[in-house]
C-alpha cells in the first residue's frame, strides 16, 4: 500500500534481536510531518535502538522501518541526509568556534552556508552573539546543543531524532529547549524525542508514546485531557514500565 505522504518516520511490525534477547517486538510508531512526538520508556525499553533502526545503524529482522519516505538500510545514504540526529551527549569539535563547528559540519553534509546564514541560525537558536566566535572548551551542554540544533535548522531536514535532549539541562535551558522544537515543528519538521523526561514531553510533544519491552504499550494524543495531568501520566507511565 502506498504511504501517505505526511508520514515523515513509520515503523511497522519491527522486530529486532540480539542472540536470543528480543529487543523491539513487533514495535509500531508513527510521525508525521510537523508532529513533535516523544517516546518514553523505562531502561532497556528500546529507546536508543528504535533509533538505532531509523538510522540504519542496525537492521530490523522483521518488519518496515521508512524515513522520509526510504529505507534507511537499503537507501542509507540519502535516509541520512534527510536525518538531524542529535545524540544526548552532541559530539562538536572542542578547539573549533561555534561558526567553525556549523561550517565544517555542514561541508560534512554537503551542504556548506554563509557565515551570516550560520550567525542566523545561531540567533534563532537562542545562542548568545559571544559565543558565536569562541572555540567550544567551554560551553555548557545547552550552548552545544544551540550549535548542534542550529546546524539541524540549516540543513533543512524533513526529520529531526533526538536521544535524552534535556537530560543534564536546567529548567530555563530546558524551557529554552522546548521552545526550540516547537519552532522546528513550525517548519514541518517531523521530531521523534526519546527522553526520561516527562515533563518536557507534556510540554511540548503532541503524541507521547509508552515504549517497553520494545513495543508500543500506551500513546497519549496532545489534544486529550490526560496530556495536561502530568500526574495522571506519571502513574500511567510508571505502571506501564511495573507491568511488563
Ligand atoms: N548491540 C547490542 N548487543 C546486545 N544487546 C544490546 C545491544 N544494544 C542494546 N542491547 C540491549 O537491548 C536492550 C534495549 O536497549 P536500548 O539501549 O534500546 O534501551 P533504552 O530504552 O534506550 O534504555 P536506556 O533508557 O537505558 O538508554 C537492552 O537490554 C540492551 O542491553
Amino acid at each position: 500500500m502506498p504511504e501517505p505522504a505526511s508520514a515523515s518516520i513509520e515503523l511497522s511490525g519491527v522486530s529486532l534481536s540480539y542472540g536470543a534477547h528480543r529487543v523491539l517486538d513487533g514495535l509500531a510508531l508513527r510521525v508525521d510531518r510537523g508532529m513533535i512526538y516523544a517516546l518514553l520508556g523505562g531502561n532497556g525499553a528500546g529507546k536508543s535502538t528504535t533509533l538505532s533502526v531509523l538510522l540504519g545503524f542496525a537492521k530490523p529482522d522483521a518488519g518496515a522501518v521508512r524515513v522520509a519516505g526510504l529505507d534507511p538500510v537499503a537507501k542509507a545514504d540519502a535516509a541520512r541526509q534527510r536525518i538531524a540526529y542529535l545524540p544526548e551527549n552532541v559530539a562538536l569539535y572542542e578547539h573549533l568556534t561555534a561558526i567553525e563547528n556549523a561550517d565544517y559540519l555542514l561541508a560534512l553534509s554537503g551542504e556548506p552556508k554563509p557565515r551570516e546564514a550560520i550567525v542566523g541560525a545561531f540567533g534563532a537558536a537562542g545562542l548568545q552573539e559571544r559565543a558565536w566566535d569562541q572555540q567550544l572548551g567551554g560551553f555548557s551542554k545547552g550552548m552545544r546543543q544551540k550549535v548542534a540544533i542550529a546546524v539541524a535548522l540549516l540543513r533543512e531536514v524533513p526529520v529531526l531524532l533526538l536521544d535524552e535532549p534535556t537530560s543534564g539541562l536546567d529548567p530555563r535551558a530546558t524551557a529554552d529547549f522546548n521552545g526550540l522544537l516547537a519552532a522546528v515543528r513550525e517548519r514541518g519538521t517531523a521530531v521523534l524525542m526519546v527522553t526520561h523526561d516527562l515533563m518536557s514531553a507534556v510540554d511540548v510533544a503532541d503524541r507521547i508514546g509508552f515504549i517497553d519491552a520494545g513495543r508500543i504499550v500506551d500513546e497519549v494524543a496532545a489534544e486529550g485531557a490526560e496530556r495536561f495531568d502530568l500526574r495522571a501520566l506519571h502513574d500511567r507511565f510508571a505502571n506501564d514500565v511495573a507491568a511488563a
